[in-house]
């Protein structure tokens, strides 16, 4: 795994690369000493993408090339750096590192080497609904997964779904995304009114410039591409975009004749004008035409986040050197602490001394008190064994907090907290999970 990725360097600041990619035509370039760069994959508005070689491991990546705004105008780059990192899924593109030189700001990221989702169409344009629906549904995982990180694409649309080596989806492309709290009752003014998208893809009320639930809007675009994907045209279309604004607002199209009925329920139900009424990822989980078939346990495996174990692991391996200073400091049960390990904006870390499995269990039951949907997730036996991850969640699936319980010893364990979005999970970090941690230690 390749280092967590850094902030964007400020132009001055930025520590020179081997090379510059604009410094010679034909000489190999060696970007931050690591990544050979190869053929350009394509340009968008904002930046080149050039497939580049891991020299450090030998595999493939995509490097995102912007030109570096330096000391001013790098908001566009900051926020899509942002948005990156807090996502971590196995269909959206994965941000690995972010180099700086003087003249540009490189993302490394996950290469998506099998082109666009959309060169797999047959000959008439349309793929079949079996493989119209695997991409559907690993398209809705992906959403799914950024919303309930707070993250809102806002420009889902053929040309930003690519395609793995394996032909696994990825989403691409989070230049006009947005972070939202997902507990954020009134999101701010900007956010609600800003026009994003593509005329085609984009949801009627975004055209009539009304406030509008982005997760909602993300839908009806992701409703778009499953209609194009299986009739080879667009929903809404017209020569004059006025008409086209106009059979949108409406939501006025017809399904070619060969949609399967379920199918055509389904895009109904996306692809309401009224947000209210329109159906949320939930309701389109448990449609017909979605799951086609698949039993509860394959479409949870289809919808599960990211790998958590993994994740875990990782944490823990970051724990683990962090615990050798800790040892050696020889903090006493009880002691917060938060910001000696550098637990970061939206973490604390606290060490309690007890079994870590009792105190995963006093995290799952103070989340069920404070009325929130509770998940816990085991960690491997290996390593001293015991602790894991308890999500506590929303009924919207908002990430209220995230609880890593690490087993130090018998009964000793460390707790992460990442703490979600919003006043809500502020409240319950403080009124109920931090409680909950400290009484025990301090009954020692
Ligand atoms: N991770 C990737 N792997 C392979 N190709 C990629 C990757 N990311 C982007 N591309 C290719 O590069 C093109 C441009 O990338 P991208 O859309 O991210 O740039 P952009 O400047 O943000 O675009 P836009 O103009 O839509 O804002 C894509 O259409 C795609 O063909």
């Amino acid at each position: 795994m390749p280092p967590a990725a850094s902030p964007v360097p400020p132009s001055a600041a930025a520590a020179a690369p081997a090379a510059d990619d604009s410094s010679a035509a034909n000489a190999v370039v060696v970007l931050g000493g690591r990544y050979e760069l190869g053929a350009m994959l394509g340009r968008g508005a904002s930046a080149k993408v050039y497939q580049a070689r891991d020299l450090v491991n030998g595999g493939d990546v995509a490097i995102k090339s912007f030109p570096n705004p330096g000391s001013g105008g790098g908001g566009a780059i900051e926020r899509e750096a942002a948005i990156l990192r807090r996502l971590r899924h196995r269909h959206v593109v994965r941000l690995h590192e972010i180099l700086g030189t003087r003249k540009k700001v490189h993302f490394v990221l996950d290469l998506a080497s099998g082109g666009e989702l959309f060169s797999l169409v047959d000959a008439s344009g349309r793929m079949a609904e079996p493989l119209a629906r695997r991409y559907f549904q690993q398209l809705i995982s992906a959403v799914r997964y950024c919303h309930s990180r707070g993250v809102f694409h806002r420009d889902i649309k053929p040309e930003n779904l690519l395609l793995d080596a394996n032909g696994s989806l990825k989403v691409a492309d989070f230049g006009l995304g947005t972070i939202i709290s997902p507990n954020h009752s009134n999101p701010p003014q900007q956010q609600q009114h800003t026009l994003c998208g593509t005329p085609a893809y984009v949801a009627p009320e975004i055209l009539a410039k009304q406030g509008y639930d982005p997760a909602k809007v993300d839908l009806w675009s992701c409703g778009v591409v499953l209609f194009v994907l299986a009739a080879g045209y667009l929903p809404f279309n017209d020569a004059s975009l006025v008409n086209m604004y106009r059979k949108i607002y409406a939501g006025r199209f017809r399904c070619p004749p060969w949609f399967s009925r379920e199918l055509r329920d389904l895009l109904r139900r996306i692809l309401d004008p009224n947000p209210a009424t329109r159906v949320s990822a939930d309701g389109i989980l448990s449609h017909p035409w979605f799951r086609g078939g698949a039993s509860e346990g394959e479409l949870a495996d289809l919808m599960r986040d990211e790998d958590e174990e993994e994740e875990f692991k990782e944490e823990e391996d970051m724990m683990g050197r962090e615990m050798t200073a800790f040892d050696i400091l020889g903090f006493s049960p009880g002691s917060d602490l938060s910001g000696m390990f550098g637990a970061g904006p939206g973490r604390e870390r606290v060490f309690v001394g007890e079994p870590a499995a009792k105190v995963m269990g006093r995290v799952e039951e103070v989340g069920r008190k404070a009325g929130f949907q509770v998940r816990k997730k085991e960690g491997k036996a290996g390593n001293g064994g015991g602790g894991g991850v308890v999500f506590v969640e929303s009924g919207n699936g908002g990430v209220v907090a995230k609880v890593i319980v690490f087993r130090i010893a018998e009964e000793v364990s460390v707790v992460e907290v990442a703490k979600g979005h919003g006043d809500e999970a502020a409240r319950f970090w403080k009124e109920w999970l931090e409680p909950a941690m400290k009484a025990p230690a301090a009954a020692l």
